[in-house]
């Protein structure tokens, strides 16, 4: 399967970036120089589409060694400048293109912050009329998608779990001046044929909510394949494994593409940890648990709780840590 670059979000902004940075080369090299986007990062390898088809990546020497000048590594999202040496099946990154719009969370203690994902044009953040639903919280949502420079909506999903709705739209509505809401019930297939028209060729789509909420769901569904592992699938997984694989950038069947991506999906822990905490600070504390397998619930000597009540971590920090961790335990964060 191939796509044209267009249909990958290519546009002029990236075109005259790349532009210059060819024309930047020395002559020689540029026969080999081509872009592409990033769709996946395990690690050190990157998942990359070229006009050529998709293809693995590694950043170049030059890049590795991180001149100050340049954006952080290559996240989800990211336009690169790839070189294809005759012969070898991975290419190699050589330039980072500028971001159109970046998602970031702050890291803990400095000036610095993680890059999640970038080039994201519209987020979709979804919540459900259950106990998930807080207004306060989703409004964050919404100030956290306009600083990235992506424009939010929203998705009251599990539409079928109330019967009268009409409160919670209006709510939801009030959230932000001509914030567009819809109500929809992935896993009913209701109210999807609404979301289309905002996958046009070359938008880039994602989804945040806290975890529950349907981000899977409506991922399969939009996508018409099963890609993302929901609740369920991941009950059935008896090693209790995080089932996502490296690929988090999908074309949607008739345009636009959609991001599902872990570290975006997180997005409220890092929202709970708004004070600039990271879970690596609860799992130091943990290590002073008197249990090697505590939970942070009811166990007697427990160093996560003592913190909370001393005012170090906040409680809906520690909930949102407690709720990840108990749908699934997630792949080390140890970045
Ligand atoms: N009643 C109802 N349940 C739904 C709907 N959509 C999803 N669900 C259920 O909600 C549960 C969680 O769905 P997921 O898609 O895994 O939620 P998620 O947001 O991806 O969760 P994380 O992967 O933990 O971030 C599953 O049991 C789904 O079947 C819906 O429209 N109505
Ligand atoms: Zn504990």
């Amino acid at each position: 399967m191939s796509l044209s670059l267009e249909a990958l979000g290519w546009s002029p902004f990236f075109a005259q970036a790349a532009q210059a940075f060819v024309e930047a080369a020395a002559p020689g090299d540029r026969p080999r120089l081509e872009v592409g986007r990033v769709v996946g990062v395990e690690r050190a390898a990157y998942g990359v589409w070229t006009a050529a088809g998709p293809a693995g990546a590694v950043l170049a020497g030059t890049l590795r060694q991180g001149r100050a000048d340049e954006p952080s590594a290559p996240v989800i999202g990211d336009w690169l400048v790839l070189e294809r040496l005759p012969g070898e099946p991975t290419l190699r990154i050589v330039q980072v293109l500028p971001r159109r719009t970046t998602f970031a969370r702050a890291v803990k203690g400095g000036a610095a912050e993680q890059v999640i994902a970038v080039n994201v044009d519209l987020v979709f953040i979804v919540t459900a009329p259950d106990e998930d639903f807080d207004l306060e919280r989703l409004g964050r949502y919404v100030a956290a998608v306009q600083a990235s420079g992506a424009r939010p909506a929203v998705l009251l999903n599990k539409a079928d779990l109330a019967e009268d709705r009409a409160p919670y739209l209006e709510q939801l509505r009030s959230l932000a001046p001509d914030l567009p809401v819809h109500e929809v019930a992935a896993a009913q297939q209701r109210g999807l044929e609404a979301l289309r028209p905002y996958f046009r060729e070359g938008v880039t789509v994602a989804l945040i909510g806290s975890s529950g909420v349907g981000k899977s769901t409506l991922t399969n569904r939009l996508l018409g394949r099963e890609v993302a592992a929901t609740g369920e699938v991941r009950a059935g997984d008896h090693q209790g494994r995080h089932t996502t694989t490296a690929r988090s950038l999908y074309p949607v069947p008739g345009g636009g593409l959609l991001i599902d991506n872990p570290g975006l999906r997180d997005i409220a822990v890092w929202d709970a940890g708004a004070a600039g905490a990271g879970w690596e600070e609860i799992e130091a504390l943990a290590t002073e648990c008197r249990f090697r397998k505590c939970t942070h619930t009811t166990e007697p000597g427990c160093a996560v709780r003592r913190a909370v009540e001393r005012g170090q971590i906040t409680a809906a920090f520690l909930k949102g840590y407690q709720q990840a961790q108990g749908r699934a335990p997630r792949p080390a964060r140890k970045r």
